[in-house]
């Protein structure tokens, strides 16, 4: 299968700041791609070399097979909305659409236009006057407008009540069975995570600490609560990925008697959690047994 994205030893430094490091990455197309870390983690940071926007320092990566940004061609195909969905302030809703069709050769005007009237946006609203909600769908309304192939979404629901941040994740969700679209999509919230994402990465202090498609890596962890067994007591190979006094989540293949199924948000937190040193380096159980 093809891949949207690959990158091998990516890495990005602002100065001595290192944003992302060692970043080695293959997102199979046609994917909802959750990105998820604390502040500071490095999500906009790759997001933004995805995009073209910022140069790497080290490493390569590859975006719908060839170089970010590398020609309008290419431009055309990638989508972006940043945080805080920008919109010109002063263009209308109508401007926006107009703006649009100029700029992007593959422009869907009848997708926008429908999009605009589903969501009860007035063509004729300053988009300075619009609602943090209504912001955000017109800038997602632009960006599925383009017809590209890859849509990168960076916090776009952060500002959004529940409501629209709902109706919001069900257009993304509708455009990805419309528009054949890959997504990459950073947010905080897990819960809005687990309800689009069929692709998973997390990242914190800069490197990617867990990636892959969700249902899988949902399969090879387990969470075991109560009285922790001993390593002695765990599949040959097992990984503890965190443990703090009667929670425990493991990661292996091999049914654990009493363990149960890990959610998204379980898995999430014990990577980050894990990352943030609470426990340590990744502890192996001894597989020499
Ligand atoms: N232009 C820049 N100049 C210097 N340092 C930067 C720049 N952009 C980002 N950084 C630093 O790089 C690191 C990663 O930042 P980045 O914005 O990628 O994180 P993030 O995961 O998107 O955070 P958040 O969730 O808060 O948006 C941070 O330490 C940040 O301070």
């Amino acid at each position: 299968m093809t891949a949207v994205i690959e990158t091998q030893a990516l890495g990005k430094r602002y100065g001595h700041v290192t944003a992302l490091t060692d970043c080695t990455l293959s997102i199979p197309e046609g994917r909802v791609v959750g990105l998820v870390g604390p502040n500071g983690a490095g999500k906009s940071t790759l997001l933004g070399l995805v995009c073209g926007l910022i140069a790497p320092s080290a490493g390569s990566i590859a975006v719908l097979g060839n170089p970010p940004a590398a020609s309008a061609a290419q431009l055309a195909r990638v989508g972006f909305v940043a945080q805080d969905a920008p919109i010109y302030g002063s263009l209308t809703v109508a401007d926006h659409l107009r703006l649009g069709a100029r700029l992007n050769p593959r422009w869907d005007a009848a997708l926008a236009e429908r999009r605009i009237r589903q969501r009860n946006l007035d063509p004729r609203q300053k988009a300075g006057r619009l609602s943090g909600g209504q912001r955000a769908q017109l800038a997602l309304t632009i960006a599925a407008a383009k017809r590209a192939d890859l849509l990168i979404l960076d916090e776009p629901v952060a500002a959004l009540d529940p409501l629209a941040r709902r109706a919001f994740l069900q257009d993304l969700l509708d455009f990805v069975g419309e528009l054949g679209v890959s997504v990459v999509l950073s947010s905080h919230l897990l819960g809005d995570l687990e309800r689009v994402c069929d692709h998973l990465i997390v990242l914190a202090s800069a490197r990617v600490q867990l990636s892959g498609d969700v249902a899988q890596l949902l399969g090879e962890h387990q969470r075991l609560t109560g009285t922790l067994p001993g390593f002695d007591r765990l599949p040959a190979g097992t990984e503890i990925i965190h443990a703090e006094q009667n929670t425990m989540v493991v990661r292996t293949t091999t049914p654990i008697d009493g363990a149960d199924r890990v959610d998204l948000e379980d898995l999430v937190l014990a990577y980050l959690t894990r990352a943030a040193g609470f426990d340590g380096a990744p502890m192996l159980a001894e597989a020499q047994r």
